[in-house]
């Protein structure tokens, strides 16, 4: 059989944690991932990032997916050419012409995510993106799986799967990829090869809104303000008592499904503090679904960065392994903007997004709208 083709493809990802642009390069078939590229983040300003903030307010008042509410269709401009900009610096610092590259996997911001209305928003021009980098724009990744009733999301897991099959010493093991984004989600890739991916709680998105909220910061660096706090048990526990942790439905999360504590009595710290351990507490009780444990925990996603989540993450996962992604010689922090580039490329081959076992979809299907320059 003749080799496949292989396509050269960029990655932007705009994640929920609504932190900047992260982007990457991959060369891939479609099928195995050849070779993994350059990666940039490119970080949004404050007054963008409130702009987006005030998008997920506007976006309420949507009830069918091409609504553009008051300003929501001139932030999703903005955030359009913020893009654009995004790929000429990306191509530019990496020696790249815009021929060189096959595709963009381009995700947009999803301002609205109500899979049980079916309804998916990711602001995001894949057509003026198209036209102003001169590339293909594959976006608008998540519908086609919801409209085949999948929950629209994880779409990583496809190309958490891709990565695991060539990783040394744990064939034929459990494997389990955790991404600690904004929210936070899961794909565990049995001894057998049976995949199964679902959202698996807050990731960061708490955290950063509570510090941010206490204390003007962005986000805890290195996870050191929770270090210095103590676990309020009985906080904890209310969180854990929505349904998310108890049905036996698996069902995707919107950034606004949970929300961060009411300021008062409880301190920057012990806020903190119960922030994280909840961020590995939601992976552990939604790990309820898995058909069995992970012998191995690869962590990707900003949240690996924060030592008290992962330090209590090994705690509730043991005798799991539980190790960044560094250490298996993945990029924890470009892993979604990869698997966008990803695929885009499987995208352009007609071959399939989502599994049942990921999205719960009712069989597997391809997607995304192609835009041409
Ligand atoms: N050095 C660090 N220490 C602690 N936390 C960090 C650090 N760097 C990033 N983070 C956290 O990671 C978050 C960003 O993570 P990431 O970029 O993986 O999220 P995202 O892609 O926006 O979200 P999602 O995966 O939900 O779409 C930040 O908002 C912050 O909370
Ligand atoms: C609707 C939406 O944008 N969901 C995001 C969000 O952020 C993390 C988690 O929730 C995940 O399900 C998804 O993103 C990743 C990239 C995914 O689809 O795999």
């Amino acid at each position: 059989m003749a080799a496949r083709q292989l396509k050269t493809a960029i990655g932007l990802m705009s994640g929920t944690s609504m932190d900047g642009i992260d982007l990457a390069l991959v060369k891939t078939d479609g099928v195995a991932v050849v070779e993994r590229g350059p990666a940039l983040e490119i970080a949004y300003d404050p007054a963008f990032r409130r702009q987006l903030i005030e998008a997920l307010e506007l976006a309420k008042r949507i009830e069918s997916r091409d609504q553009r509410p008051e300003n929501l269709g001139e932030i999703e401009r903005e955030l359009t050419l913020r893009h654009a900009a995004a790929v000429e610096m990306f191509l530019k610092r990496f020696n790249l012409d815009a021929k060189d590259v096959d595709f963009i996997g381009f995700h947009g911001q999803t301002v609205l995510h109500r899979p049980r209305q079916a309804l998916t928003v990711q602001i995001g021009d894949g057509p003026l993106l198209a036209r102003r980098t001169g590339i293909r724009v594959i976006y608008d990744m998540r519908a086609n799986d919801m409209r085949h009733g999948g929950q629209g999301a994880p779409l990583v897991p496809a190309y958490h799967a891709a990565l695991a099959a060539g990783l040394a010493g744990y064939q034929g093991r459990n494997v389990m990829l955790v991404n600690i984004g904004g929210i936070s989600n899961l794909t565990f890739i049995g001894a057998d090869g049976e995949i199964v991916a679902f959202d698996s709680g807050p990731g960061n998105t708490l955290i950063d809104q509570w510090v941010e909220a206490e204390a003007g910061i962005p986000f805890d660096q290195g996870g050191a303000i929770a270090s210095e706090g103590v676990v309020q048990a009985e906080l904890l526990a209310r969180y854990l008592d929505q349904r998310f942790f108890t049905a036996d439905e698996r069902i995707s999360l919107d950034r606004n499904d949970f929300l961060p504590p009411k300021p008062g009595d409880l301190g920057l710290h012990d806020g903190a503090r119960t922030l994280a351990r909840l961020t590995a507490e939601a992976i552990r009780l939604s790990m309820r679904h898995l058909p069995a444990k992970p012998d191995l925990v690869i962590v990707c996603g900003g949240g690996r960065l924060n030592r008290t989540i992962m330090a209590d993450l090994s705690d509730v996962l043991a005798p799991a392994r539980v190790e960044p992604a560094e250490q298996f010689g993945f990029n924890g922090g470009s892993m979604e903007a990869e698997a966008w580039a990803y695929l885009a490329v499987r995208a352009s081959l007609g071959l399939p997004l989502t599994f049942p076992g990921t999205t719960g979809v009712l069989a597997p299907v391809s997607g995304g709208v192609l835009a041409l320059p």
